[in-house]
C-alpha cells in the first residue's frame, strides 16, 4: 500500500462553519478548517477545548449540530463511520486479547465479510508495513507496549482509509517509546500519502509532527498554520503561552511575545553593558526567582517589578558569564526586532 493508485495524496478534509452543542453547551463553535490531502495535522489545545469532539465529528461518532464536513470533496456530514473512508486508531488496550496479532489486524475486514485467506493476506501486508511480521502469531499480552501500539496502527490502516484519526495515541507510552512511535507515525503518513489527524495536548508532539497545527481554545480555532508559523508568529497571548518558550510582556499600550532564547539577563549592576552595540534594547528590571539546568543551557525564571513572570533560556557560557543567582536583581532585555506584537493584549 502506498500513495493512491494514481500516485495522488488522499484525505482532504474541510470543516465549513461546523458547530457542536451538547444540551445547549457549545463544545465546538463555528469552525472553518481546511486540511490538504496528504497532510499530518495535529489538533492541539488544553483540556475541554473541543479537540476530541472535532475528531469524533470527522469520524462520524458524533453528528455536527450545524455546518458541513467534506472529505475529498464529498459531503460526509451525516454518513455513518464505516462509509466515510476514515479510520480511528484506538489505544493499544483496545486489542482483543484472545485473538492473534494477525487476527486483530484483520478484524475490520472480517466484519466486512472479506474471506479468511484474503483478509489474512492483507493483515500480513499491514504487519510488514509496521515491521511486525515476525510476531503475527503472538497474542497482544506477549507484546511490548510499543509493539501493541503498532498492531493498533496496522489494524486501523487495513481498511485503506483516506484519513487516519488518532486521539492522544502516544499518551500511554513512556517518553523513550513516545519518540520512537512518533517518528514511526510520521514515516507511515508520508509513505501512505493519506492525512493523519492527531489530537494532542502536547505542544512538543504537535510541533514535531505537524504539517498543519490547529490550536483550539474554548471551542474555536485560535490559530492554524505550520509549526514554525505558530512558534515564530503567535497571534495572541494564548498561543504564545500554550506553545511555550515565550514571554508575554505587557508594554502598557500593547503586548508582545519574545522568545525565551531571545531574552537576555544581566545583573542590574552590569546593565551598562547593553549599551555596547545594543542601543535600543528594551529592558525590564526583575529579580531571579529560580534557575533550572535545562541540558542545552539554563532556564532563568524572573519576576519583574509589577509581579509579572519572565523566563530566559541562556546558553551555559552566557549564564556563567552573567554570574547570576536566585534572589539577585537583574535586568531582562530583548531586541525590539524580537518582540512580536500580539492581538488582544496580554490576557
Ligand atoms: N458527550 C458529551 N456530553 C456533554 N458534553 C460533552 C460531551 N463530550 C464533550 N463534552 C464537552 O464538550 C467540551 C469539549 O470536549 P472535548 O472532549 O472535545 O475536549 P478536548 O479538547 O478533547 O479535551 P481533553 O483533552 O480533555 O480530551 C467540554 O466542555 C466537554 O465537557
Amino acid at each position: 500500500m502506498a500513495l493512491g493508485e494514481d500516485g495522488e495524496a488522499r484525505g482532504k478534509v474541510e470543516f465549513v462553519r461546523v458547530s457542536k452543542a451538547y444540551d445547549g453547551a457549545i463544545a465546538v463553535h463555528d469552525v472553518d478548517l481546511r486540511i490538504p490531502a496528504g497532510c499530518y495535522c495535529c489538533l492541539l489545545g488544553p483540556s475541554g477545548c473541543g479537540k476530541s469532539t472535532s475528531l469524533r465529528m470527522l469520524a462520524g461518532h458524533e453528528i455536527a449540530t450545524s455546518g458541513d464536513i467534506l472529505l475529498d470533496d464529498r459531503n460526509v456530514t451525516l454518513l455513518p463511520p464505516a462509509r466515510r473512508s476514515t479510520s480511528m486508531m484506538f489505544q493499544s488496550y483496545a486489542l482483543f486479547p484472545h485473538l492473534t496479532v494477525a487476527e486483530n489486524v484483520a478484524f475490520a475486514l472480517r466484519m466486512r465479510g472479506v474471506g479468511k485467506a484474503e483478509r489474512l493476506g492483507r493483515a500480513r501486508e499491514m504487519l510488514k508495513l509496521v515491521d511486525l511480521s515476525a510476531l503475527s502469531e503472538r497474542r497482544p499480552a506477549q507484546l511490548s507496549g510499543g509493539q501493541q501500539q503498532r498492531v493498533a496502527l496496522a489494524r486501523a490502516l487495513i481498511t485503506s482509509p483516506s484519513v487516519l484519526l488518532l486521539d492522544e495515541p502516544l499518551s500511554a507510552l513512556d517518553p523513550f517509546l513516545r519518540l520512537r512511535v512518533r517518528a514511526e507515525l510520521k514515516r507511515l503518513q508520508k509513505a501512505l500519502g493519506i492525512s493523519f489527524v492527531h489530537v494532542t495536548h502536547s505542544q512538543d508532539e504537535a510541533l514535531a509532527l505537524s504539517d498543519l497545527v490547529v490550536l483550539m481554545n474554548a471551542g474555536r480555532i485560535e490559530q492554524q498554520g505550520t509549526a514554525e508559523d505558530l512558534f515564530s508568529r503567535p497571534r495572541t497571548a494564548f498561543v504564545a503561552r500554550f506553545i511555550g518558550a515565550h514571554n508575554v510582556i505587557d508594554l502598557g499600550d500593547r503586548a508582545v511575545a519574545v522568545r525565551t532564547d531571545r531574552t537576555a539577563v544581566l545583573p542590574a549592576s552590569g546593565v551598562s553593558r547593553f549599551a555596547d552595540g545594543d542601543v535600543g534594547r528594551m529592558a525590564r528590571p526583575a529579580v531571579v526567582r529560580a534557575v533550572e539546568y535545562a541540558g542545552t543551557g539554563f532556564a532563568v525564571h524572573l519576576v519583574d517589578e509589577g509581579g509579572a513572570e519572565l523566563s530566559a533560556l541562556m546558553s551555559e557560557g552566557d549564564f556563567h558569564r552573567a554570574a547570576i543567582g536566585e534572589g539577585e536583581s537583574v535586568v531582562a532585555s530583548w531586541a525590539p526586532a524580537d518582540a512580536h506584537a500580539l492581538e488582544g493584549g496580554a490576557i
